[in-house]
């Protein structure tokens, strides 16, 4: 009989159920999209009752591939952060679609803040900055915008949550209503220092404390799941942030280690050890990973396009059919040839954090055509990574020894040896690349006895490419101005 863990990956596009033996390997696994919601110029929605739906759909589909001698101890559960719903705690009837981490309606009250002067107080209680990407502003607009919702708040009768929260209180049956530090510290409500609700931000932001969810480690009992899996009853016992979670799923547990995932955008997190250092670059300061009531945070940089742009040479120019294209294509080119893309669509994130910069195409000729497109795609995100990595490495002082790479994007061989290239640094791909699951399912195997600690869980974590930076610097050096001139361009509109 073997003892697995069931990971739930609940992102911004699917929600996938991924079932792990305690070695890392995928016993089964299903996934599924549900749909997007785009009401305005800028904002993004996505329906609750649909994600709860889906996602216990795809876990019952996981559990149906197990044989009868496969046990699950227990669920892990990680999820796109930020994203905010809110719910009436008799009915759990959702008050409002939930608001997505993209959605930029609250951009005019982050604006105000700041114009009042409040944007380094906030910055020093939660490590982030006053934008509409985090969830306070957005709690706040469904408070002053849905008939009734404040004063219903006021009476203690609206709850709060991310997708992790909705989840837990779902799966039993409304009994708890907690979430785990690291996705507290994305509300833009939570003190990171003193590891609290703040009630200065919920003056600030005018939310009700009785809405908030109860805090726990990451590792912790979130109570059983009694509903949505047909009767199977699992313990809840790990909980995180998606790219927390791949934090642990790559075991960046000494301070300078860097993880970098490469989905739709990119997340790039440096552990920077138990004091909660601020950025000099605008990065942002963030919760990693707790355990026995002690965080660890890091640094985090986020690029908002990374495979997105290739999806966009997929989807709207319509120059490749699939995005495993790229690699052949870049690798046909001996050079950029001068093509640089900005994948601006929805502004520019860290470092520049420039929300009205838009995308661009530069340094087109008569020759230039989809190959050039398409190592231009695949290099932009290896110099957004240039950027932040700059930024983190002036922040913490010295230069990271590697950079663990995973998600979809790193399945591409020539991506993973441009980044080596131009961020000059080795990069690692492990073994499993579904790393944010893998970590979800590592947080409820601590807490559930299969493993011991953190040592024992970097023991499991194994390589399966390293590449060398091999690029001279004068090349290398050429292209970086290339780059830093095309964005310069892109900031100016
Ligand atoms: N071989 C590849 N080369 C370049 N990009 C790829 C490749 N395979 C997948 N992608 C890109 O990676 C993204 C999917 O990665 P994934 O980790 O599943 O993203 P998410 O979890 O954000 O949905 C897509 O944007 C896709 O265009
Ligand atoms: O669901 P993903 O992978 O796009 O991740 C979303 C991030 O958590 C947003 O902060």
């Amino acid at each position: 009989m073997s003892d697995l863990i069931l990971a739930i990956d609940q992102g911004t596009t699917s929600s996938r159920a991924i079932v792990f033996a305690p070695d890392g390997r995928m016993v089964a696994k299903a996934q599924q999209e549900f749909s997007q919601h785009f009401p305005d110029d800028g904002w993004v929605e996505h329906n609750p009752e649909e994600i709860w739906k889906v996602t216990t759909q795809v876990c019952r589909d996981a559990l149906d591939q197990l044989s009868d001698d496969q046990r699950v101890l227990g669920i892990g559960i990680t999820n796109q952060r930020e994203t905010t719903v809110v719910w009436d705690k008799t009915t759990g009837t959702p008050t409002y679609p939930a608001i997505v981490w993209q959605d930029r309606r609250t951009a005019g009250h982050c604006r105000q803040l700041a114009s009042d002067g409040l944007e380094d107080d906030t910055r020093a209680r939660t490590g982030l900055l006053l934008d509409p990407y985090f969830s306070a502003t957005k709690i706040a607009w469904i408070l002053d915008n849905v008939e009734d919702a404040r004063a219903k708040a006021e009476r203690g009768d609206l709850l709060f949550g991310t997708m992790d929260t909705w989840l837990i209180w779902k799966f039993t049956g409304g009994k708890v209503h907690a979430t785990d530090a690291t996705n507290a510290s994305r509300t833009l409500l939570y003190n990171i220092n003193d590891q609290c609700w703040d009630p200065v931000l919920l003056e600030r932001f005018g939310i009700p404390e009785a809405m908030l969810p109860e805090v726990l480690d990451c590792a912790a009992d979130f109570g059983t799941a009694l509903e949505g899996l047909d009767g199977v009853e699992l313990p809840i016992a790990g909980v995180a942030g998606d790219q927390q979670a791949a934090v642990v799923g790559q075991a960046c547990f000494e301070p300078g280690m860097i993880k970098s995932t490469y989905g739709t955008g990119c997340f790039a997190l440096m552990n920077i050890g138990e004091t909660p250092r601020l950025s000099q670059h605008r990065l942002l300061t963030t919760i990693a990973y707790r355990f026995d009531g002690k965080p660890v945070y890091a640094l985090e940089g986020a690029i908002f396009v990374a495979g997105a742009a290739v999806q966009w040479l997929r989807d709207k120019l319509g120059i490749i059919k699939s995005a495993e294209e790229t690699e052949a294509l870049a690798e046909s080119l001996s050079s950029n040839r001068g093509v640089y893309l900005v994948p601006a669509f929805t502004g520019l994130g860290a470092p520049h954090w420039e929300p009205d910069a838009r995308a661009l195409i530069c340094g087109l000729t008569r020759d230039s055509g989809r190959a050039e497109l398409a190592r231009a795609a695949l290099e932009a995100v290896c110099y957004q990574t240039w950027d932040l990595f700059k930024a983190m490495e002036e922040d913490a002082g010295e230069r990271p020894e590697t950079l663990r790479v995973d998600g979809g994007m790193v399945a591409n061989n020539w991506l993973l040896q441009a980044l080596a290239d131009i961020v000059h640094v080795p990069v690692e791909r492990p073994d499993i690349i579904e790393t944010t699951a893998l970590g979800a399912a590592r947080l409820a195997g601590l807490q559930l006895g299969l493993f011991g600690d953190l040592n024992d869980l970097a023991q499991h974590w194994s390589l399966d490419r390293r590449c060398e930076p091999q690029l001279g610097d004068q090349e290398r050096d050429v292209m970086l101005k290339g780059w830093q001139a095309a964005i310069e361009r892109a900031r100016n509109g």
